[in-house]
């Protein structure tokens, strides 16, 4: 069910489209006509170009945006390091945005993130895990964040690292970009671009809590449709780009800007405001779209498909070839299984890709919830060729119950970030977080039931003989259940 049917406060007005050029004024004439850098523009605003890929990239590829606003960024003082204890304007420690990372075979799960009500954005962004890096534009990032406060007025914050998927899960954000307004609520998600700067305010004072893929290379873009046709899964059209929205504010008054960069948080302060875009135009912007409008395809008459069926945005790596995302962010919709003879949940199975998984509400049907189960806030990850699937409640029901069209997921919203890297874990999100569930493996896999059971007289072997004996029609599961 789709969010944005409810009211959307005027305040926040969209273009929509993905990848579309878009422009946009928020007064009447500030863009230029026929130009884009016009020896002076209307009412005296400068001129700014900001680029997210190569002077030269393709055509198809090349995102850039003219940005026509009051000061230019680069007028701010020097940019220093913010000292891992400082307290800050922002009062309280500074986090980490990078570190060792433990590489490490063992499925992880870990208890739903906790609410933290002393933090605002920047500093409730704790890394858990990744693979990479950002100085070399490789890999991703994937954070929880979890912040009670609005982010101090008259700051703002960008990451040089990558652009940022950001998956709500509890608590509305309300975003002031540099291009614009978004309201993005839980089943939403949107997408900062790197380098564009915003302020992330509580909406209705309510405490946030989500993931963010941070994306070090590239840029997301709508998967391949292939047979399904032209239109499905995520539509271009139900992208949603804030229109432009300034504020006048370049007096004496101290802004600062917060900068993720390599890995590691800078400030700079400046006399105005970084908000101050009169228009702009482009293929750089941040975006947002509702959850609730994915067209979700799935088997009508046998098996479980793979689920790159269900991949809303995708990010390809260059490094591994055709078909090979460094990024997919792929979703598990309310949807009908009506598949018949088919084991419904997932398959047992192990990847080239490593999956992150987290759950916005409601169940998953691979896996139990309640507590110690993988429920709403919590996270899963599985990595490069970590065996995983149902857990043996989860089989012992699908591979029994009576295969009525049915449907899944009803007020869920599951979701996986997968990459083609192995990731790491850093060491807040093995051991400072305390969530990582020490029995996951155990618990889910452990119990699996043996249901094999050996042929009774004569058994054909794999040259077409027939072996005469041998089986003595023994269920095998009460020998694996003895040990
Ligand atoms: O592991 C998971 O739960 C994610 C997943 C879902 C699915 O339907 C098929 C493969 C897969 O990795
Ligand atoms: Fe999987």
């Amino acid at each position: 069910m789709p969010v944005t049917h409810f009211d959307v406060p005027d305040k926040y007005r969209y273009q929509n489209g993905f990848s579309s050029y878009h422009q946009t004024e928020a007064i009447e004439g500030a863009l230029p006509v026929a130009a884009n850098a016009p020896q002076q523009n209307s009412h005296g605003l400068y001129t700014e170009k900001l680029s997210g890929t190569s002077f030269t990239a393709p055509r198809t590829e090349n995102q850039q945006t003219w940005l026509y606003r009051i000061l230019p960024s680069a007028s701010h003082q020097t940019f220093t390091t913010v000292p891992p204890s400082s307290t800050s304007a922002l009062d309280t420690p500074t986090p980490s945005f990078h570190s060792k990372f433990h590489v490490i075979p063992n499925q992880l799960r870990w208890d739903p993130f906790d609410l933290d009500p002393q933090v605002s954005w920047i500093h409730s962004l704790h890394l858990i895990g990744g693979a990479g890096d950002p100085t070399m534009k490789v890999g991703l990032g994937i954070f929880v964040y979890a912040a009670g406060k609005s982010m101090p007025e008259k700051t703002a914050f960008y990451s040089a690292d990558g652009d940022f998927l950001i998956v709500p899960q509890h608590g509305t954000l309300d975003i002031q970009t540099e291009l614009g307004r978004l309201l993005v609520r839980p089943n939403e998600i949107c997408v900062i671009p790197r380098g564009i700067r915003y302020r992330i305010t509580l909406h209705d004072d309510e405490a946030v809590r989500g993931f963010i893929l941070e994306l070090y290379e590239g840029h997301f873009q709508l998967p391949e449709l292939g047979p399904i046709g032209s239109n499905g899964l995520a539509n271009h059209r139900d992208f949603q780009v804030p229109v432009a929205h300034f504020e006048e504010d370049y007096d004496d008054t101290e802004h600062t800007i917060y900068s993720k960069f390599g890995g590691n948080l800078f400030s700079a302060t400046q006399n105005h405001s970084p908000f101050d875009v009169v228009a702009w135009h482009g293929l750089y912007y941040p975006y947002k779209y509702d959850l609730g409008r994915f067209n979700t395809i799935g088997s009508i008459s046998y098996d479980h498909p793979d689920p790159s069926i269900f991949t809303v945005l995708t990010a390809p790596s260059r490094a591994h070839g055709p078909g090979t995302a460094v990024a997919d962010f792929v979703i598990f919709p309310p949807r009908w299984l009506v598949a018949e003879n088919t084991f419904r949940p997932p398959w047992y199975h192990r990847n080239t890709m490593s999956e992150f998984m987290s759950l916005i509400s409601g169940t998953y049907d691979a896996k139990g919830g309640g507590k110690g189960g993988f429920q709403p806030a919590g996270a899963s990850l599985h990595n490069t060729m970590s065996g995983h699937g149902p857990d043996m409640q989860t089989f012992e029901k699908a591979s029994t119950t009576e295969l009525k069209p049915a449907k899944v997921g009803e007020g869920s919203m599951a979701f996986m970030f997968e990459s083609c890297l192995m990731m790491g874990v850093t060491d807040w999100g093995l051991h400072t977080c305390q969530k990582v569930q020490e029995n996951y493996n155990e618990e889910s896999w452990k119990p699996l039931k043996v249901h094999f059971k050996r042929p009774k007289k004569e058994f054909v072997v794999s040259n077409g003989e027939k072996e005469k004996g041998v089986g003595d029609g023994k269920d095998m599961s009460s020998i694996h259940d003895a040990k």
